[in-house]
């Protein structure tokens, strides 16, 4: 089918390869200019109103710009150039709520808005995406072609999960759990790389856990690879960033009265990984000494 992806970088970019490599017609248009014209299989415009021009009604446009204001500014552009009857995607990280209230707004002007949970990171060109899908059934209806292309198979990795907000909301879970998952992982390995008695191959350990074991998984592939290529990390910090989604589960968790230490834990140890001059933990030392006498350690 005919379809335009607005927005074409590390995601956007590749799964527009990915359904152009899959027979359908790829219309994309970067708004940051940062436009893959290489890639031959992609035909893309200069704006929003070209992209828009070139597509048959009813109208297929996938977003995949940053979440936040970026999906709202294209959205202010986009919907005065779409009919009735045409269907908006937003493909990012946004938050559940947004979308609800932007599935709203397109309701009002006859247009359909999805909101798709996207999971696979830049191994979905090859692997295909996990993709989570809220919104009106008729809307999905007909995105179906574009979404069994860009899911590993036609019939698995993709699904309609609920009305308007859910695909953004089972996502956002998702990479909740990816927090606890990645942290559990970064642990038990720290804890091995500790025991320098046993000298363990970290590495080694990894690959054979990857067969057979109880904890394979996808992850613990990426951390096999990256402790082969890297056993000691040089050159890494130790410092991790995030991107919202874990505030927003652990936010969700406690309006929902759900109990959720795992993830809480590990967004905090994210904000932990930041501080490298703890003024919390220089407090904590003065307090010790203050109450007990205890040493400090002169910094
Ligand atoms: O499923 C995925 O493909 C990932 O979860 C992805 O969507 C994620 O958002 C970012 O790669 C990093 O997220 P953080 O910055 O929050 O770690």
């Amino acid at each position: 089918m005919d379809i335009g992806m607005v927005g074409l970088g590390r995601m956007g970019g590749n799964m527009a390869l990915r359904l152009a490599r899959g027979g359908h017609r790829v219309v994309g248009y970067d708004p940051g200019a940062t436009a893959r014209g290489a890639a031959p299989e992609l035909e893309t415009v200069e704006s929003l109103q070209a992209l828009v021009e070139a597509l048959p009604a009813p109208r297929a446009v996938w977003l995949m710009v940053p979440a936040g204001a970026p999906v709202d500014s294209t959205l202010d552009r986009l919907l005065p150039l779409l009919q009735p009857g045409d269907v908006v995607v937003d493909g990012g990280n946004s938050n559940y709520r947004d979308s609800e209230r932007r599935a709203a707004r397109c309701r009002d002007a006859g247009v359909h808005f999805l909101d798709c949970g996207t999971s696979g990171g830049v191994w979905g060109l090859q692997e295909g995406y996990s993709l989570m899908v809220g919104g009106e059934a008729e809307a999905v209806a007909l995105l179906r072609p574009v979404l069994e292309t860009l899911a590993p198979a036609p019939d698995r990795g993709w699904g309609h999960v609920g009305p308007s907000g859910a695909g953004h909301f089972t996502k956002m879970v998702h990479n909740g759990i990816e927090y606890g998952m990645m942290q559990a992982y970064a642990e038990g390995f720290a804890i091995m790389q500790r025991k320098e008695s046993m000298a363990l191959d970290l590495a080694q350990v990894a690959r054979i856990w990857q067969h057979g074991s109880v904890v394979r998984s996808w992850l613990l592939d990426l951390a096999t690879d990256a402790l082969e290529r890297n056993p000691t990390l040089e050159g890494i910090a130790p410092y991790v960033s995030d991107s919202g989604e874990g505030r927003w589960t652990v936010a969700e968790a406690i309006d929902l009265d759900v109990s959720a230490p795992v993830i809480t834990l590990s967004l905090l140890e994210r904000l932990r990984s930041r501080e490298n001059d703890s003024y919390a933990d220089k407090l904590l030392a003065a307090l010790r000494q203050g109450f007990g006498g205890h040493g400090i350690r002169p910094g």
